[in-house]
């Protein structure tokens, strides 16, 4: 992190209902990708709603180092002036992507594209995770890599001089992966073929279309198949950024597990492939609508209304997995609240996010007194039916959503919760504990 929080609130106790209506920062994987194909674009982009999260001003950092010019015009306002297709250039010193698995794979496909050199690196959680998974499919455009045992950051990459277009079902859901063979797929001549066997989010899809790319997608008996014309003209498009909805997730679930509460989660977006979460809460019996569902800047929005419910354990099946991947920490906190099991199937990818994300949840939910258990790929959590016991100190591991996860358990929780550092937070949700502090009486987030 390079602007810590000198004083992140990083305890939460057992608080009064929360109640009110609010605003969550812009979606995390959209910002990246306005910030990216502006960069890409002929002509000027305006986007508003720029989620300032430390991940998305690395991006912006990225893309300066690269040759565009980002500048921040107001709160949430940005302008990029774009050099085209194929137009970025080398950059003079190594890109640091501090926490961000989105930004640093994306980036390496939009490289991969251009005959440039470049180092990049991050902060200690990204330089545990894996890029193999981007770096083995950008090859096929003559790109070269060159990385640090077991295929992780640092790594240097040169850029193909002429890129071939790539052809690849993908091995594991990931959208950056997708995204990273698609961006990569815009300096190459011809048809960049991509086919997932589960759908995963398609903001990159919706964003290339929406700056003139011409995109197909096909589901076929093979997957999903995705098709990019290689060598679009990208023209500059206005970008309007949905808050978002891996962010309204953690007011939402305060709401609907705090006694008494009601609060309403303004402009989130709904896109199908980010909404799993709430289908769970759902079918757990949560007290949670959509008002005012509207489309904006492409993308479906509306508010969330949530109230406390008694919720229930449930099977929250593997193929869910892609559309709720980040939402599984503060899942499991609601699980902790409900009556009965739930078990959440097929979560592999979480070992490979900003921590073991699995290994992380289930130390959270332990060391607060909940019984919960890992059986393959699998989380589950014994519920208590309202009585989370809490108390406990929570290693965080540098990861932003179990910090989040953590802080919220405290105010369902019969004892303070104490995340062992905030500071993460402010990579995807900056200004998290006065924001949960303003929907309710008194301080319950605070320095312990
Ligand atoms: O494409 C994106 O913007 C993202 C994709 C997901 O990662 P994977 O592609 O690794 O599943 C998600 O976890 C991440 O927060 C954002
Ligand atoms: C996994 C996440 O982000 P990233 O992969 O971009 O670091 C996340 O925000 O939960």
């Amino acid at each position: 992190m390079s602007h810590p929080d000198p004083r992140p609130l990083h305890a939460s106790a057992p608080s009064a209902p929360l109640a009110g209506r609010l605003g969550v920062p812009g979606d995390k994987s959209i910002s990246h990708r306005a910030l990216m194909f502006g960069a890409v674009a002929v002509g000027t982009t305006e986007i508003s709603g720029l989620l300032e999260g430390e991940d998305v001003l690395r991006t912006a950092a990225a893309m300066r180092a690269l040759g565009a010019t980002v500048d921040k015009t107001g709160p949430g306002a940005w302008r990029v002036s774009g050099r085209g297709v194929g137009g970025l250039v080398e950059p003079a010193d190594v890109l640091d992507m501090g926490n961000s698995g989105t930004a640093a794979r994306l980036l390496l496909g939009l490289i991969s594209g251009h005959p440039i050199f470049a180092v990049m690196t991050g902060d200690a959680s990204l330089r545990r995770r894996p890029m193999k998974r981007v770096t083995d499919p950008l090859s096929a455009t003559g790109a070269q890599f060159w990385t640090r045992d077991g295929g992780r950051l640092p790594l240097a990459v040169r850029g193909a001089a002429d890129p071939l277009p790539i052809d690849y079902v993908l091995p594991v859901a990931s959208a950056q992966v997708k995204s990273a063979c698609l961006l990569a797929g815009l300096c190459a001549p011809g048809t960049t073929r991509v086919v997932e066997k589960e759908p995963t989010r398609d903001h990159t899809e919706n964003m290339l279309r929406h700056f003139g790319a011409t995109v197909s997608v096909e589901d076929t008996a093979e997957g999903r198949v995705i098709r990019l014309e290689g060598q679009p003209e990208l023209v500059a498009a206005p970008v309007l950024v949905p808050g978002d909805p891996s962010s309204a997730a953690f007011p939402i679930v305060a709401a609907l597990l705090v006694p008494g509460s009601r609060v309403v989660v303004e402009n989130v977006g709904l896109n199908p492939l980010r909404t799993g979460l709430f289908t769970t809460l759902r079918e757990m019996g949560a007290a949670l609508r959509v008002e005012n569902e509207r489309i904006s800047g492409g993308e479906p929005v509306g508010d969330i209304v949530a109230e406390y419910t008694e919720l229930s354990g449930v099977t929250v099946p593997p193929h869910r997995a892609p559309s709720m991947i980040d939402e599984y920490p503060v899942l499991a906190v609601a699980a902790a609240a409900a009556r009965g099991t739930t078990r959440m199937k097929g979560l592999a990818e979480l070992r490979v996010k900003e921590s073991d994300r699995l290994a992380a949840t289930a130390a959270l939910l332990a060391g607060n007194g909940i019984k919960a258990e890992i059986e393959g790929d699998d989380l589950i959590v014994h519920g208590t039916g309202g009585a989370i016991p809490g108390g406990g100190t929570v290693e965080t591991h540098m990861d932003h959503r179990i910090a989040m996860s953590a802080l919220v358990m405290g105010l369902a929780a019969r004892a303070p919760v104490t995340a062992d550092d905030a500071a993460f937070i402010d990579t995807s949700f900056p200004g998290f504990a006065a924001l949960m502090n303003g929907l309710t009486t008194g301080t319950p987030l605070a320095a312990p």
